[in-house]
């Protein structure tokens, strides 16, 4: 009788973010395909090991990847669009070019190549980003490859106890989306029938080479839209079952609530629940299948944050499942999630002091927590001292933050409901705002191009190398260029170009008090592209003004007005790992103090106009719905208790992209910023129907072309979009502009784009303007 260690998954990037160095070479022409494969292997290979040597008992294989897991599955049910085919690819070649597109010349033989990516989306509430599958009647599935069979039959050479992971046929057609050659009305999840069959062809590989079990992951299960879903899945369990493999359903990220109603009916031998975010939950889903031969994994260690696991509400959590179920064969102990969304190791950074070391897990030391918690239920004399430690670990936490920060927690306690406001409502303040702007104001949506001189100067500082005062000559020369630049081409509203900032986050997370850095923490965001969230560890202040310098001498150069520059505090909160021991409202409300600070000092500066950026307001969303007022309430206090300390002349901008905004519109609204502007080009004008639907009073700039393309959109592309947009929004209020800043754009691109849009708006004034 023994409790089991396993986890979900684990991070494919390497320990040193190899993945992405050898891909990467791979598409300069440097690598090989084998020795791509080759290299990848031995990342692969070693992740297994190590969480084999951290104590698991269960090793997930099947899981790594060279671009997305949800792209693998496409690929191995060959779920291919036509448009990747009949280019002569190599089935890796084939592979990238679904990920990120492929554009290439002919060469001998071999035909010119030009195919877009695929859509890609968020991974539920994670910065995670999967490669959309794309359904049509037409699809035809079969086993393309057997990448699943393969690492397993590898990993089980290896002697690890492998346990291979799949996306399960509901998740897998519900995450997808009908492709455009599809019938009107076409619904992905009337394949489920075809697709089964070569689903259980892989179980049954999988049971020729020795698996015992496998792990498919159901994690559309805790979203609110799969209460109808019973039958599908009852179809699909009915299907996959085979009596020489064992299935572990998984669902994480959120609460099954009644879905447990008829997932415990399903042909399944183990269930995995997430007890990081519901620790609730555990009473209902145990109980639920008591009656059932299903063991229960127990997702307790959190795969979506970075902090140490307290061990001792683990294993109570643990103890309390074996009471419910009746015996410690029941019960697995495991990670929430898979451990994608955490970085690899803490044991590579080297510049955090030890205190703070001692308050984190990465991936590598979490598979060593589940198996301290898993053998504290088995034998508890033999993880003794691993558990006095840990003990001592969480309370040097406690008492560190109960002595953190007082004077923040007494203001955030202290703020007054007039300070959400601004002094007097839009239409009044708006005629105080003299900043002498035309019609359809022109202006960009704050950075300009990290050249290379930029990241070099940058890095010199970081390496000593330039002096502070040489740095700070440099930035200023780069302001200057960017504003005589936006000068020429005739914009309106101005901005200094954010060229000082490494990262919209990181800028302001390194110039804060309360946050820790990594030097090795990356986390896949999508394809090859890993980011490094900074970490919330203590109560939010600012100790002295972060960007009026850089603004306030961008204003000393022109007689235009210059925007301040700002990142809002939602924002901050959801692209850095949060605190657990106080709420996300409040790390976003001492962040919005912060902020309020900044916006009044920019103003005393005299600058007249301030953009708060919000880009990740969206995706903060909770997963269901019944959850979402909650958040977007203390979202949007957040956001106003940030600008609203301003007098009526300013001019208050925020900024959305990445999402569809049209469902959180009403809160959009409620920020009452002076104007906005969000990212339009790219959703078919989708953005601007809501205005057909719902009144919005205040200034705003749907973007008028896609930045994330090196395209230079003409003259005549733009003004066709703002005619467009009049039909929506009154002439008054539109403004025009990017749909993002321009920091990943090369300078030539960008001057033709801004000379074009400038251009059309000067049209579009002279036309519709009067
Ligand atoms: C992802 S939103 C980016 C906004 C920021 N001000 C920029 O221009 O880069
Ligand atoms: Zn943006």
């Amino acid at each position: 009788m023994s409790v089991k260690a396993s986890s979900l998954g684990f991070p494919r990037i390497g320990s040193t973010r190899q993945v992405k160095k050898s891909v990467e070479s791979f598409w300069s022409g440097a690598l090989t395909e084998k020795e791509l494969l080759e290299q990848t292997s031995q990342v692969r290979t070693g992740n297994w090991k190590t969480q084999a040597e951290q104590g698991l008992d269960i090793v997930p294989v099947g899981d790594f990847t060279l671009y997305d897991h949800v792209l693998d599955h496409s690929f191995m049910f060959n779920v291919i669009p036509k448009r990747y085919e009949g280019f002569d690819l190599t089935a890796v070649e084939q592979y990238f070019a679904m990920g990120r597109g492929l554009q290439r010349p002919a060469k001998g033989e071999k035909p010119a190549v030009d195919v877009p990516a695929s859509e890609m989306k968020k991974w539920f509430d994670s910065n995670y980003h999967y490669i959309v599958p794309e359904f049509s009647p037409e699809t035809n599935f079969t086993l393309n490859t057997t990448k699943t069979v393969d690492e397993y039959v590898e990993a089980a050479k290896e002697g690890i106890p492998a346990r291979p992971v799949l996306l399960g046929p509901v998740s897998f057609l519900l995450l997808g989306k009908a492709a455009r050659d599809a019938p009107e009305g076409f619904q992905p999840i009337s394949l489920l029938p075809k697709l089964l069959p070569v689903y259980k062809s892989l179980l049954n590989k999988l049971a020729d080479a020795g698996a015992k079990w496998v792990q498919i992951d159901e994690p559309v299960l805790v979203l609110d839209k799969t209460t109808d879903s019973a039958s599908d899945y009852q179809t699909a369990f009915d299907a996959l079952h085979d009596d020489r493999i064992n299935i572990l359903l998984a669902t994480y990220f959120g609460r099954l609530e009644s879905n447990i109603n008829y997932v415990k009916n399903l042909n399944i031998q183990a269930l995995h629940i997430d007890l990081v975010r519901v620790p609730e939950q555990l009473q209902q889903v145990a109980e639920a299948i008591k009656d059932k031969n299903i063991i229960l994994s127990l997702g307790v260690v959190d795969g979506r944050n970075i902090w140490k696991n307290d061990f001792e509400s683990s294993i109570k959590i643990v103890n309390k499942a074996i009471e419910i179920l009746g015996s410690a064969d029941r019960v697995q102990v495991s990670s929430s999630s898979s451990l994608l969304h955490v970085p690899h190791t803490v044991v590579n950074e080297k510049k955090l002091s030890d205190q703070v070391k001692d308050w984190f897990s990465f991936a590598v030391e979490k598979c060593a927590e589940i198996s301290v918690i898993a053998k504290s239920i088995n034998n508890l004399d033999s993880v003794k001292q691993q558990l006095e430690q840990n003990a001592k670990s969480i309370n040097a936490r406690r008492e560190f933050t109960k002595n953190s920060n007082d004077a923040v927690r007494k203001r955030v306690a202290e703020v007054t409901p007039d300070m959400y406001k601004r002094q007097s409502p839009f239409v009044e303040r708006r005629t105080k705002q003299n900043l002498n702007l035309p019609k359809f104001p022109t202006t960009t949506i704050g950075s300009f191009p990290q050249t290379k001189e930029i990241r070099v100067a940058r890095q010199r500082l970081g390496k000593s190398e330039i002096t502070e005062t040489e740095y700070t000559e440099f930035i200023k020369k780069e302001i200057e260029g960017c504003i005589r630049f936006q000068e020429r081409v005739g914009l309106d509203l101005l901005v200094h170009g954010e060229c000082e900032r490494n990262d919209m986050v990181q800028y302001f997370g390194e110039l804060l008090d309360g946050f820790a850095f990594t030097q090795n923490g990356w986390v896949a965001s999508y394809g090859s592209r890993y980011v490094k969230p900074p970490i919330i560890v203590s109560d939010v202040s600012r100790p002295f003004a972060m960007t009026v310098k850089w603004s306030s001498y961008a204003q000393t150069l022109t007689s235009k007005p210059v925007k301040g520059m700002l990142t809002g505090p939602v924002t901050i909160l959801n692209w850095s790992f949060p605190r657990e021991d106080v709420s996300r409202e409040i790390s976003s409300r001492q962040l919005a103090l912060a902020l309020r600070d900044e916006v009044v000092d920019l103003e005393k500066a005299g600058i007249r106009a301030i953009q708060v950026d919000e880009p990740a307001l969206r995706e903060g969303l909770p997963l269901r719905r019944a959850d979402w007022q909650e958040y977007l309430n203390w979202a949007v206090d957040s956001f106003r208790l940030a600008t609203a300390g301003v007098t009526d002349s300013t001019q208050t901008h925020s900024h959305f992209c990445y999402s569809d905004f049209n469902d959180i519109f009403e809160s959009i609204k409620k920020l009452d910023a002076d104007v906005i502007t969000i990212e339009n080009s790219k959703s078919d004008s989708k953005l601007l129907k809501v205005f057909e639907t719902q009144s919005y009073t205040n200034e705003i700039g749907p973007g008028v072309y896609d930045i994330h393309s090196p395209r230079v959109p003409s003259e005549e592309e733009i003004y066709a979009r703002i005619k467009e947009m009049l039909q929506y929004i009154p002439a008054h209020l539109l403004h025009v502009n990017p749909d993002c800043g321009l920091k990943t754009r090369q300078w030539k691109e960008t001057e033709a784009s801004l000379v074009n849009l400038v251009n059309a708006a000067r049209r579009a004034r002279a036309e519709f303007a009067q």
